[in-house]
């Protein structure tokens, strides 16, 4: 069934919004249709090699990664229980947009779903008890080409809604160490 597809302040940064059948049982959607994907984003021969799920508790942060090309992942996210605040973040360094940043509330109950081109940041904050975050990628894991930018790093300000962590969000180690926009290596940007 088609989803409606709202535009973000990025170009190519799209917001999905599935078609949910609810009855006395509960709900049904489609999370994922090859053909209304590609007719509602007018992006064709995308091929998604991954499935990933993280499940995460209040205030995990996680990101911004991304992976270098030649293996630069598109990103298709949702979440299937709980509320996360997802971010994707311009790091194309042609792109008109470079250095803005959208955020968006995906949770079980709005479905939303956003398509992250690949060549940009992404990282989310877990706003319920719990999240299990599921995503699909274009293009396989690959640790040695993954890229880390600190989640509050001061060119980017992005706007994380951390009203309700006054002890600051929870990070991995190395999400903690995370250089900023400004101490990347050239070859730390798509290019
Ligand atoms: C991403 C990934 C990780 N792993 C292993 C590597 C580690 O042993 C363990 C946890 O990895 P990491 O701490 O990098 O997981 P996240 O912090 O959730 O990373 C993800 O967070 C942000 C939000 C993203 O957009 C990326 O998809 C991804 O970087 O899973 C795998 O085996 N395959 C994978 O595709």
């Amino acid at each position: 069934m088609p989803c409606t597809v709202t535009p973000t302040a990025i170009p190519g940064v799209l917001l999905l919004e599935p078609r949910v059948f609810g009855d006395e049982r509960g709900f049904f959607l489609e999370s994922f249709n090859q053909r209304d994907f590609e007719a509602a984003t007018g992006l064709r021969g995308l091929a998604f090699v991954q499935d990933n799920h993280s499940r995460s508790r209040r205030g995990v942060l996680r990101g911004l990664h991304y992976q270098l090309p030649p293996r630069a992942q598109g990103k298709l996210v949702r979440v299937a229980r709980g509320v996360v605040w997802d971010v994707a973040v311009d790091i194309r360094r042609d792109s008109p947009t470079f250095g803005r940043w959208v955020g968006v509330e995906l949770s079980d109950a709005n479905h939303r779903m956003l398509w992250i081109p690949p060549g940009l940041a992404h990282g989310f904050v877990v706003l319920s008890d719990e999240a299990d975050f599921l995503y699909k990628t274009t293009d396989y894991y690959a640790p040695e080409l993954e890229r880390c930018i600190r989640w509050d790093d001061p060119q980017l300000a992005i706007e994380w809604p951390l009203q309700g962590l006054p002890q600051g969000p929870l990070l991995s180690a190395k999400d903690a160490a995370a250089p900023g926009l400004a101490d990347l290596p050239g070859e730390g940007l798509s290019p």
